[in-house]
């Protein structure tokens, strides 16, 4: 049954698809009918344009969605920068301070620290990453953690790419300029690019994973022979609906991300004045209990793309830049089956993190709830020893894994490198990963008594195919 066991009740109205084109009214008949710039818009408002993609993309690619509002966004003064301590997002930069590690190393993290001294606009912190948002190339890794509301006189934007945040403790009320949206936890919020939002906590500490993609946008991945419906169903990402203030006496701070940096801007409105939208391009959120997973009912191991939420898509493709997938509660019934994930050297990157519960593959303690890990291009990993022991032994009855767990994996063709605070400052990497994991596994090989080695010269067998195996 698809149950997140939600605490918190919700307290907003959505509109439910993915990459559907809305309309929402918070006063009804403020948006035109018919046409798109009326010589004057209804209620004296401004109409403003939000693209999320080149004017000229195809059909199937273009995102945009036009906003009736009090004020246009560009009224604010010039912005300054607004140097922290921890804006300096950007290591692919060539006028950056800092360089990524690049490390062939597997990584793991112990759970990374809440810090309620910061809201959400200071609390977001580069772990690792590829490319640089100033070609609209690559994605980020940050690990957030924050105990204040964002100032009610304030707003962010990122420049650089779409934030697809990962909750892993705590709530999120966040008021953007298109409506209100609650994450609670086991739901994950995709804040598009350029959008503005406030972040406030309705239920304490917050703290989680965000992937900022900076080039295209997520998509549901293709379901092939899978057919129409299962893993994620469109109907089931929801988008706000138009919510409006009205004030325009006070003083606002709107903060930026843009190249990895942060610069604050002042205005003497709400940015949230936008009283009616229509478009394609919105925020929205998914509860990951929905997810309708579909695994092996016969034998043998598939590959994890099966439990793809979310992919955005390199050039070429089938192969993602980000890939988001998770490792929901499922049954394994599989014969004759080594159950967990078989070892493996990926191609791709993996960046794996843990929202609660314990996660199959690695049941040796080590990887738990607000940790993280990363397998890198070719860094070889699989289940940990205790892992491959219990799982070679046990009697293969159906079994439910992840009962009240969910794992998650941030899965990119790109090299990912660590910042220095991911490698040395957040003082979280393990030092004994290997030494717990596979350092301690056995040679297991039995060579066959009176077998004749043939070491690549065939020995008249060639040809000879025994049969596959029943098991039942
Ligand atoms: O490494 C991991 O734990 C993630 C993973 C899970 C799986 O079932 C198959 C491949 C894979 O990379
Ligand atoms: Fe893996």
């Amino acid at each position: 049954m698809p149950v997140t066991d939600f605490k918190l009740p919700e307290k907003y109205q959505y509109l439910n698809g993915f990459n559907s084109y809305h309309e929402s009214e918070a006063i009804p008949g403020a948006l035109p009918v018919g046409q798109i710039n009326p010589q004057k818009c209804a209620y004296g408002l401004y109409n403003e344009k939000l693209s999320g993609t080149a004017f000229t993309a195809p059909r199937h690619e273009n995102q945009q969605t036009w906003l009736h509002r009090i004020l246009p966004a560009s009224a604010h003064e010039p912005f300054e920068p607004r140097e922290t301590a921890t804006f300096d997002t950007n290591p692919g930069s060539i006028h950056g301070t800092h360089k990524w590690h690049q490390i062939p190393n597997q990584l793991r993290w112990d759970p990374f620290d809440i810090d309620e001294s910061v809201d959400w606009v200071h609390s977001l912190r580069l772990v690792a990453g590829a490319g640089d948002p100033t070609v609209k190339s690559g994605l980020g890794i940050f690990i957030f953690s924050a105990g204040k509301d964002m100032d009610p006189h304030s707003a962010f934007y990122s420049a650089d790419g779409d934030f697809l945040i990962v909750l892993q403790h705590g709530a999120l009320d966040i008021q953007t300029e298109l409506g209100k949206i609650l994450v609670r936890p086991n739901e994950i919020c995709v804040i598009p690019r350029g959008i503005r939002y406030r972040v406030s906590l309705p239920d304490g500490p917050v703290r989680g994973y965000i992937l900022e993609l900076y080039q295209g946008h997520f998509t549901l991945p293709e379901l092939g022979p899978i057919g129409s419906h299962c893993l994620a169903n469109t109907r089931d990402f929801q988008a706000p609906i138009a919510a409006f203030d009205e004030d325009t006496s006070n003083t606002y701070t709107l903060f930026a991300k843009f190249a990895g940096h942060l610069f604050a801007a002042q205005q003497t409105h709400t940015p949230f004045d936008v009283v009616a939208w229509h478009g394609n391009y919105y925020p929205y959120k998914y509860d990951l209990a929905r997810f309708a997973t579909i695994g092996s009912i016969a034998f043998d191991h598939p590959d994890p793309s099966i439990f793809t939420v979310l992919t955005a898509q390199s050039d070429h493709p089938g192969t993602a830049i980000a890939d988001f997938v998770i490792f929901p509660p499922r049954w394994l019934v599989q014969e004759g089956t080594f159950r967990p994930p078989w070892y493996h050297r990926n191609t791709m990157s993996e960046f794996m993190g843990l929202i609660h519960g314990e996660y199959d593959a690695k049941t040796g303690g080590g990887f738990q709830p607000a940790g993280a890990s990363l397998h890198n291009v070719m860094s070889a990993h699989g289940p940990d020893a205790g892992t491959h022991a219990k799982a070679s032994e046990a009697e293969l009855k159906p079994m439910k894994v992840g009962e009240k767990s969910m794992a998650f994996m941030f899965e990119s063709a790109l090299m990912v490198g660590v910042t220095e605070w991911g490698l040395t400052k957040c003082a979280k990497v393990q030092k004994g990963y290997n030494a717990e994991s596979w350092v301690p596994l056995k040679p297991r090989f039995k060579r066959p008594e009176g077998t004749q080695v043939m070491n690549g010269s065939a020995n008249g067998k060639l040809g000879d195919k025994s049969q596959a195996p029943h098991w039942t």
